[in-house]
C-alpha cells in the first residue's frame, strides 16, 4: 500500500506555501514530518483530508497495485487543536462514532474496552467533553482512528498534550499498528522524531524530501537537523 503525492501545489494569496510536492509514503513506516513553523504542515495534511482544496495536484492511494484517488474515508485526522461534539460525553461520541462506522468496522471491542487503551477512568467517560482538558480530548481523538483502523493515519502534534504515561502508550500503540498503516507524525519534538518514526521527511521551502536514515542512528542527530532545517530555508 501507498500513498502517492502527485504535484500538490497551495497559495494563499501571493504565498506560495506546498510548491509541485511529489512523495510515495509506504505501508508499514512511521513517518516524521519536520519543518518550520509555518512551513505548511497543517496545510498538506488539510489537503489530504480534503479539508482544503488544493491549488493543483492529487493524492492517491495505491492498494494491491490498485491506484484510487485518496478519500476522506480513506484516513484518520489527529488535530493538533481536538476538534470534538463538546456537548456530548466522552462516552457517548464513541458510542455514536461506532454506530455511524458499524459497517466498517472489524470485531469492534467494547465501548469501554476503547476506554481502556486510552486510560480514561469510569467517571471522566461519562463527563461533557466540553469539561476535559486538551490531552484528554486529544486522547478521544486518537480512539477514532484506533476504532476505525483507516490505512493513512495523520497526526498534527498530538502527543504534546498527553501526560508521559499515555505518550507512552500511544507510542507503543503506534508501533504495533504500524505493518497495516501508513502513518504520518507532524512534530517539533526532535527525540519524539527519533524515537517513534522510521523515516524522517523534511518540508522546507515548499518541497518534501527524505532524510536519509542513517541520520536518525546519528548520535548528533538533533544538531543535524536543525543544521538541515536552517541551511535549506536560507536557500
Ligand atoms: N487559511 C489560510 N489563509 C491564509 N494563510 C494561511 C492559511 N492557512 C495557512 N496559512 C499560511 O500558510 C503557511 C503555512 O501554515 P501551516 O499552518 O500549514 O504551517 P505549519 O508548518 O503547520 O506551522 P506550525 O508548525 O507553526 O504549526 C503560514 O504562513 C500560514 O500563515
Amino acid at each position: 500500500m501507498k500513498l502517492i503525492i502527485e504535484n500538490i501545489s497551495k497559495s494563499f494569496e501571493n504565498k506560495e506555501v506546498l510548491k509541485d510536492l511529489n512523495f510515495e509514503f509506504n505501508k508499514g513506516n512511521i513517518y516524521a514530518l519536520l519543518g518550520r513553523n509555518g512551513a505548511g504542515k497543517t496545510t498538506f495534511f488539510n489537503i489530504l483530508s480534503e479539508e482544503l482544496k488544493s491549488d493543483e495536484g492529487k493524492a492517491y492511494i495505491e492498494i494491491n497495485g490498485a491506484r484510487k484517488r485518496l478519500e476522506s474515508t480513506n484516513l484518520s485526522y489527529v488535530y493538533s487543536d481536538p476538534i470534538l461534539p463538546e456537548f456530548l460525553t466522552g462516552y457517548e461520541f464513541i458510542k455514536f462514532f461506532i454506530d455511524i462506522n458499524k459497517d466498517k468496522l472489524d470485531h469492534p471491542l467494547l465501548i469501554d474496552e476503547y476506554f481502556e487503551i486510552i486510560k480514561i477512568n469510569y467517571e471522566d467517560r461519562h463527563k461533557l467533553i466540553r469539561s476535559y482538558s486538551h490531552g484528554m480530548k486529544n486522547k478521544l481523538q486518537m480512539l477514532m482512528f484506533v476504532i476505525r483502523r483507516p490505512p493513512v493515519i495523520l497526526l498534527d502534534e498530538p502527543l504534546t498534550s498527553l501526560d508521559v504515561v499515555v505518550a507512552l502508550e500511544i507510542k507503543r500503540l503506534l508501533r504495533e499498528i504500524r505493518k497495516d498503516h501508513i502513518i504520518i507524525f507532524s512534530t517539533h519534538i526532535l527525540q519524539l522524531a527519533k524515537d517513534l518514526c522510521d523515516e524522517i521527511v523534511a518540508l522546507n521551502n515548499g518541497k518534501l524530501s527524505l532524510m536519509q536514515k542513517e541520520l536518525l542512528q546519528n548520535p548528533d542527530f538533533e544538531d543535524k537537523v536543525i543544521e538541515m532545517l536552517e541551511e535549506k530555508i536560507n536557500d
